[in-house]
């Protein structure tokens, strides 16, 4: 059990948001913490999920789907995820710094032979894809899917799809049509609200550094 073990546990997700995520953190850490003498602990490529020593900085290696629960929660004092996870997790975090990485977008894809009324719609997104359909008195029953969500457009499975767009590379090789943009995401800091209050000492000023990050990004 790691519970008050460490001065700061965060939750990371591994695959594409690790790098940039790691960088920026590691980045705004080394200026933040630097009188309190602490960093972020390395970490390669070894099988353990939990990196760090005791009495100093964590980071949980953890699937992005189950970032902002880790952050809710408490078992993590703050994490990296996509606004995209975010917005499906419907958790209640912090969301201080927009680390404006990542970029990709939620997008609602139809196969162009399909023009009719949406009645089936498949996704990886299902929470976030019912609250767009409701808060637009539409009804379509939602299918969950695990991955390759466009095969679901191109097979006949679900008449439309809810699915992310970076370059739309995807959508273009299976002869799809990006219909309506429903959300953008980028990569965001969260923080749980106690852990805020309770180690603000070390949360505070590292918020404020990957801001000024953030910004510099912002400007070019
Ligand atoms: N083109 C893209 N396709 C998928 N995700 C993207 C893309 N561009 C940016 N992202 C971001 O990367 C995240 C997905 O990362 P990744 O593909 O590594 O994880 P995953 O395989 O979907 O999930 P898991 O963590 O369970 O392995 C998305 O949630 C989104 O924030
Ligand atoms: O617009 P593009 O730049 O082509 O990117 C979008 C594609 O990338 C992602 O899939 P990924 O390869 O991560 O596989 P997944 O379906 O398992 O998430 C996403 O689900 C789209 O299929």
């Amino acid at each position: 059990m790691i519970r008050g073990k460490y001065a700061l546990t965060l939750a990371l997700p591994k695959g594409r948001n690790l790098k940039d995520g790691y960088a920026a953190l590691q980045r705004a850490a080394l200026e933040a913490w630097h009188a309190e003498g602490l960093e972020l602990p390395p970490f390669g490529a070894e099988r353990a999920l939990i990196h760090g020593e005791e009495g100093r900085v964590a980071i949980l290696e953890l699937r992005n789907a189950d970032v902002p629960l880790y952050v809710d929660l408490g078992i993590a004092d703050a994490g990296v995820v996509g606004k995209d996870v975010l917005l499906e997790s419907g958790r209640d975090v912090y969301e201080p710094v927009d680390l404006r990485t990542g970029y990709c977008r939620l997008s609602l894809i139809r196969h162009p032979d399909n023009t009719g009324p949406i009645r089936r719609v498949a996704t990886k997104y299902p929470n976030f894809t019912a609250r767009v359909f409701r808060e637009r008195g539409l009804v379509a029953d939602i299918i969950e899917l695990a991955g390759n969500v466009e095969l679901a457009a191109l097979t006949g499975l679900a008449d439309a799809i809810v699915d992310l767009v970076s370059t739309g590379a995807t959508i273009r090789a299976n002869g799809l049509v990006e219909v309506e943009v429903l959300a953008h995401s980028t990569t965001r800091f969260i923080v749980n609200r106690q852990a805020l209050k309770l180690k603000s000492d070390l949360l505070r000023p590292l918020i404020e550094r990957l801001r000024q990050q953030s910004q510099a990004l912002a400007e070019g």
